[in-house]
C-alpha cells in the first residue's frame, strides 16, 4: 500500500442574508483546509492512531482528539454507516482554519463538510453530492450553510417533507449520530449508527453579480447558534411571514442583476424572523443596520446579521472602508471592537488528491 494525501478545502457561508433565515446561505472567501496523509503501516511497529494539528482560527481552543473533535467525529459517522468500524491506521491531519469560530460565519457548517469530505474519500466511497448532503443535515439541521459550503455561491434550500418512518430517522438526537467515543482509540463501536434517510436537502444556486462583494464586520465575541436560535420565538404573525417572503423573492433575483439596484436590496435584505430577537445577544445590531444605508454609504447595497451573528454582512460595490468603520464607531459605542474583512463569493468544497 502506498501512502495516500490529498487536501479538503471548504468555504465559510453567511446564512440567512437578511429573510431567508433557514433558506439561503452565500460561500465566502474564507476556508477550512485539511491536509490529510494516510501511510502504510510498518509491520515492526504498532499501528498509530489518527493524529490531528491545527493551526488558524479556534486553534486554542479546538479538541485535537478524533473522537471528540467534530470534524473527525462527523468522518467516523460517514464511515460507520457505509460499514467501516474505524479510522485507518496512520492517518494524520493538519487543519489550517480562516473561519473564525462562533461569529455566524459558518465554520461549524465547513468543519461538518469536511467531515463528510473525509469520511468519503477515506472510505473510498464515492458518495454523490446528494447523499454527501444527507450526512451533512444528520449533523446540522439547517441546510443554508453546509448547502452552500458543500456546492458553493448563493443557495436556496430546503429540507424534503418526509413519511413517517424518515422523519423518525432524521430526527435521533444528535449525540446519537455523533456519539461521544469512548476514549480507547483501537475500539470496535459495531456498525449501527443511524443512516440518514435518502435525499433529506434540496436547494437550487442563484445568480450573484460579480461586482458585488461581502464586507464581514466581526465583533470580538463568539455567539454560539445554538444559543442564537434559543431566543427565536416558535410562532410568528402572518403580517411578519408576509414581511420577509415578500423581501426574499425580490432578492434572490435582485443580487443577479447588473447593475444591482441599492434602493431594491436595502429594502429586501430586512427581516422580522430573526434579527429582532437576536439584537439583545448582539448590542449595536439595530443600530449598524438602520444607520448605514445606501445613502449615508454609497456603494452599499444592504446590511444584514450574517447566520446567527454576531457579525454584520454588509453587501457592496464599492465604500467597503467607510461602510466598515462607520460600523466599527457604531459597536464602540457599546463597548465592542470589532475585526473587518472583504470577501468574495467564493466557489464551493474541493478535494484535490496528490
Ligand atoms: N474547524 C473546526 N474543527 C472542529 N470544530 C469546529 C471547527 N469549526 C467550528 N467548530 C465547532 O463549531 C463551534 C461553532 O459553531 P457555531 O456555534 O454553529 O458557530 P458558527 O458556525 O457560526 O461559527 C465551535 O465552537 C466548535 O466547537
Ligand atoms: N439559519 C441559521 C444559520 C446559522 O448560521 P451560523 O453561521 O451562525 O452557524 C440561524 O440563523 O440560526
Amino acid at each position: 500500500m502506498a501512502t495516500r494525501s490529498f487536501t479538503i478545502r471548504v468555504p465559510a457561508t453567511s446564512a440567512n442574508i437578511g429573510p431567508g433565515f433557514d433558506v439561503v446561505g452565500l460561500s465566502l472567501s474564507l476556508h477550512l483546509t485539511l491536509t490529510v496523509t494516510i501511510t502504510p503501516p510498518n509491520l515492526s511497529s504498532p499501528a498509530l492512531p489518527p493524529a490531528i494539528t491545527y493551526s488558524g482560527e479556534g486553534a486554542d481552543e479546538v479538541p485535537l482528539d478524533a473522537y471528540k473533535n467534530l470534524t473527525t467525529r462527523v468522518a467516523l459517522y460517514v464511515l460507520r454507516c457505509n460499514g467501516i468500524a474505524k479510522f485507518p491506521s496512520n492517518l494524520t491531519i493538519h487543519a489550517d482554519n480562516e473561519i473564525p469560530f462562533g461569529r455566524g460565519l459558518g465554520s461549524s457548517g465547513a468543519a461538518v463538510i469536511a467531515g463528510v469530505l473525509l469520511g468519503n474519500e477515506l472510505g473510498e466511497l464515492n458518495l454523490p453530492l446528494t447523499r454527501m448532503l444527507d450526512f451533512a443535515l444528520m449533523v446540522e439541521r439547517h441546510p443554508d450553510n453546509v448547502t452552500a459550503a458543500l456546492v458553493g455561491g448563493f443557495v436556496g434550500s430546503y429540507l424534503r417533507e418526509l413519511d413517517k418512518a424518515a422523519t423518525e430517522a432524521a430526527s435521533v438526537p444528535l449525540s446519537e449520530v455523533l456519539p461521544e467515543y469512548p476514549p480507547d482509540a483501537g475500539e470496535d463501536w459495531g456498525l449501527d449508527p443511524p443512516q440518514p434517510p435518502l435525499g433529506i436537502g434540496h436547494y437550487v444556486r442563484f445568480g450573484w453579480s460579480k461586482s458585488i462583494k461581502a464586507v464581514a464586520i466581526i465583533p470580538r465575541f463568539e455567539l454560539s447558534t445554538a444559543k442564537a436560535r434559543e431566543v427565536l420565538p416558535t410562532e410568528y404573525t402572518r403580517k411578519d411571514l408576509v414581511f420577509n417572503l415578500q423581501r426574499l423573492a425580490v432578492l434572490t433575483t435582485a443580487l443577479a442583476q447588473e447593475p444591482p439596484d441599492p434602493e431594491l436590496i436595502y429594502e429586501a435584505m430586512k427581516d422580522r424572523v430573526h434579527q429582532p430577537y437576536r439584537k439583545s445577544l448582539i448590542p449595536g445590531l439595530p443600530e449598524v443596520t438602520s444607520n448605514i444605508t445606501p445613502c449615508s454609504h454609497p456603494g452599499l447595497l444592504g446590511i444584514c446579521l450574517s447566520g446567527a451573528g454576531p457579525t454584520i454582512l454588509a453587501l457592496a460595490t464599492e465604500g467597503f472602508e467607510a461602510i466598515a468603520e462607520d460600523a466599527r464607531l457604531i459597536f464602540r459605542e457599546k463597548g465592542i471592537e470589532v475585526d473587518w474583512k472583504l470577501l468574495e463569493v467564493a466557489g464551493g468544497c474541493e478535494v484535490i488528491r496528490k
